[in-house]
């Protein structure tokens, strides 16, 4: 199959308003693809299915899933054309929000100086004009330009259509195997990424870090943290620890896991609960699947090993683990009933300012408006 005929294929199905996800891994080159054969909504129970799942920001909602044994995955290997510069465009976001969004900032401090909050994250969805491509290009157009992130195109007849490019993982396991990230603090890329941060985003990113630290403890053995490190997201920088674990034997209960872990402080904030309710009250809109996960659910990988020795017939054998890659429903957008919404945010802690919040999520929305 040539790379067009798989986007020709994503097309079909969409044009037949059946649903599907095309996706490419972080630093991978190839392209997947995973379409359902029927027009059900099917959505995952416990974690315990195999397939695609697409779930939303609050873990009280259902998660969908593309079902494997529903569906037909297909791929490609697709090798990006061009890399973006990382240059900004001018600003367009509209100034009628800013008031809105400097006000629920306020909100927040408030909350944090009185002790009801550490961290808050706060984020707003934007209406954009409608792009005239479809959503077949605009996600080839997503492909080309962001080669480090997450990228995909989700659809489902019943649900609407969603298109991002996230920078952020929230949990890879491989057989006993985890790995996670901590991402948080934000600025502008401006050609360097030896650059300084602030106190402020430094104490974010470490609560984070300390949140995920915490809430893997009982389910693994031993757990690895890196160093923080400066990682370039398409036009922003972000602070960057990896964690990686080892799943005490035989304990791996995904649900288990994505209770503790989701949502992050990174998206939600800290303590979670309260966060999470600050959200819903006072945010002003559903997030849905803005900050909700997706990926890879219980996929059978198989790896064929030979230990080479000669005129053995069956020395070869394979080693089957079952595999799940989930990242943040970041830098995406939706296009719903005739709308296009795109959706941004960032976290307040005490220190943070109104007007620099506005301007970090201004900065967010241009991983998208790239693109239209
Ligand atoms: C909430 C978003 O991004 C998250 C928040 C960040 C921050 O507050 O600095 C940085 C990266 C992401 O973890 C978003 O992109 O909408």
């Amino acid at each position: 199959m040539a790379l067009d005929q798989f986007f020709e294929h994503i097309q079909n199905q969409f044009d037949k308003k059946l649903p599907f996800v095309a996706y490419k891994k972080p630093d991978t080159s190839v392209v997947k693809g995973l379409l359902q054969s029927d027009a059900i909504i099917h959505t995952s129970v416990d974690f315990t299915e195999s397939g695609f799942v697409f779930a939303p920001f609050d873990a009280e909602n259902e998660a969908f899933l593309i079902p494997i044994e529903n569906s037909t995955g297909i791929e490609h290997e697709f090798l990006p054309s061009h890399e973006f510069d990382g240059a900004t465009k001018a600003d367009q976001s509209p100034s009628n929000q800013k008031e809105f969004h400097a006000h629920l900032v306020q909100k927040a401090i408030e909350a944090i100086k009185n002790n009801h909050l550490k961290k808050v994250v706060l984020s707003r969805r934007e209406a954009v004009q409608p792009p005239e491509a479809n959503p077949i290009n605009l996600f080839k157009k997503l492909l080309h330009t962001y080669t480090t992130a997450f990228v995909y195109c989700w659809y489902h007849p019943k649900v609407g259509l969603w298109l991002g490019a996230t920078p952020e993982t929230l949990l890879s396991i491989r057989g006993n195997q985890l790995k996670t990230m901590s991402l948080a603090g934000t600025q502008p890329f401006k050609g360097s990424t030896d650059v300084v941060w602030k106190e402020k985003e430094k104490e974010e990113q470490q609560l984070v870090t300390d949140f995920i630290v915490g809430s893997l403890e009982t389910s693994v053995d031993t757990i690895k943290v890196s160093e923080i490190e400066t990682v370039r997201a398409g036009n922003l920088l972000h602070l960057r620890t990896t964690i990686q674990a080892n799943l005490k034997p035989g304990t791996l209960n995904l649900k288990h896991l994505l209770k503790a872990i989701h949502p992050t402080p990174a998206v939600c904030g800290f303590p979670k609960d309260k966060a999470k309710a600050f959200i819903l009250e006072h945010e002003g809109y559903p997030r849905e699947f803005y900050a909700g996960f997706l990926g890879e659910l219980n996929l059978k990988e198989t790896t064929t090993r030979n230990t080479n020795r000669r005129n053995v017939e069956n020395n070869a054998y394979a080693v089957s683990k079952k595999v799940s890659n989930f990242y943040v429903n970041l830098r995406c957008m939706q296009l719903k009933d005739e709308h296009v919404y795109l959706y941004v945010g960032g976290g307040i802690t005490k220190d943070s300012d109104a007007e620099m919040e506005w301007e970090e999520t201004v900065h967010k929305s241009q991983t998208i408006k790239r693109i239209l």
